[in-house]
């Protein structure tokens, strides 16, 4: 079954087209991740999946629920951890969970309450007011927030956006459970290496279009080949390695470069090529292409 079935949503804001005419369909049990700039589109998206916002055309299912005309249906299937913080600060933590789940019609959902914030490490604040968590405290329970009716949708828009290495590994880990348990995941985040790790397939989106659609595999497959990156204390590149030039860094000692590279066995040719010519290697990296050099290409010239 298509989990979230987005067709042609358009959406303006004055004279600013912040969607123009997205489609995709996310399957049940994927792990999504929605990427893009800042100003790309992927907030105004998530918040007309989430029934926060209307499209000025198109539509959004979830489950097959229309999220305006069929609204209470969709909002049942579906858990959003929103960018910002907002919370009504005279609650405890088990307070604002217990008066969500109430906004579900969910009665005696303790045990689920108990071990949501276990597994996001809150156990121990449940009896604490919201005004007096920190900042990566109060993300935590916005999380354990969306998923206090076990949605099978879950939309995660940067939950990890400024809070520590500890908060994000526990929050994947639970994620990852979730989404090992069939909860299809989608993600906006502007943590690459994060989407990299996490997502299976991806959207990018510039300017409230998409620009790329495919699965992480491929996305990564379709860069070619890794750059070796040489740090030269003398000598320079000869003149026939320099149309592999990607691009040229500074370095505090001698030359650096870094260079195209399509398969291994060239590592030895161009190593092979310097010793010839007489430079003499300080430092030596392989770098294999990942979703940041996609990313920037995709953004850059729209293609890769
Ligand atoms: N309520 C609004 N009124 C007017 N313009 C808006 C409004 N909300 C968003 N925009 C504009 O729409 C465009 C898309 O914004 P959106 O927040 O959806 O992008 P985003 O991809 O989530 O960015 P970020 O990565 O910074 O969160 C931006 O140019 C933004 O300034």
């Amino acid at each position: 079954m298509t989990a979230i079935q987005i067709s042609n949503v358009e959406k303006r804001y004055k004279s600013l087209q912040a969607l123009g005419g997205v489609s995709l369909n996310i399957e049940e049990g994927e792990f999504f991740g929605l990427l893009g700039p800042n100003g790309a589109g992927k907030t105004t998206l998530i918040s007309i999946i989430a029934g926060l916002n209307r499209p000025d055309n198109g539509s959004v299912k979830i489950h097959g629920h229309d999220v305006v005309s069929d609204f209470r249906a969709a909002r049942k299937k579906l858990g959003v951890v929103p960018q910002e913080l907002v919370f009504d600060p005279f609650f405890t933590v088990r307070e604002t969970l217990r008066l969500q789940s109430g906004y579900f019609g969910l009665k005696n959902n303790d045990a689920w309450i108990d071990e949501v914030m276990h597994n996001l490490d809150l156990t121990n604040k449940a009896d604490t007011n919201m005004r007096a968590l920190s900042g990566g405290m109060k993300r935590r329970v916005l999380v354990a927030q969306a998923l206090v009716h076990k949605p099978p949708v879950i939309v995660l828009d940067e939950p990890t956006a400024g809070v520590d290495v500890e908060l994000r590994q526990t929050l994947w880990k639970f994620i990852s459970r979730l989404n090992r348990e069939g909860h299809t995941v989608v993600l906006t985040t502007h943590y690459l290496e994060e989407a990299q790790a996490m997502c299976k397939r991806v959207a990018m989106l510039k300017l409230g279009k998409v620009v790329a659609l495919d699965s992480m595999a491929s996305l990564i497959r379709r860069i070619s080949g890794s750059q070796l990156i040489v740090n030269m204390t003398h000598g320079d590149l000869p003149d026939d390695l320099r149309s592999l030039i990607t691009h040229p860094e500074t370095s505090e000692h001698g030359k650096k470069y870094s260079l195209r590279i399509n398969e291994y066995a060239e590592v030895e040719q161009i190593l092979k090529r310097l010793r010839e010519s007489g430079a003499i290697i300080d430092e030596m990296q392989l770098q294999q292409a990942d979703l940041e050099d996609i990313f920037i290409q995709i953004m850059e010239k729209g293609t890769v």
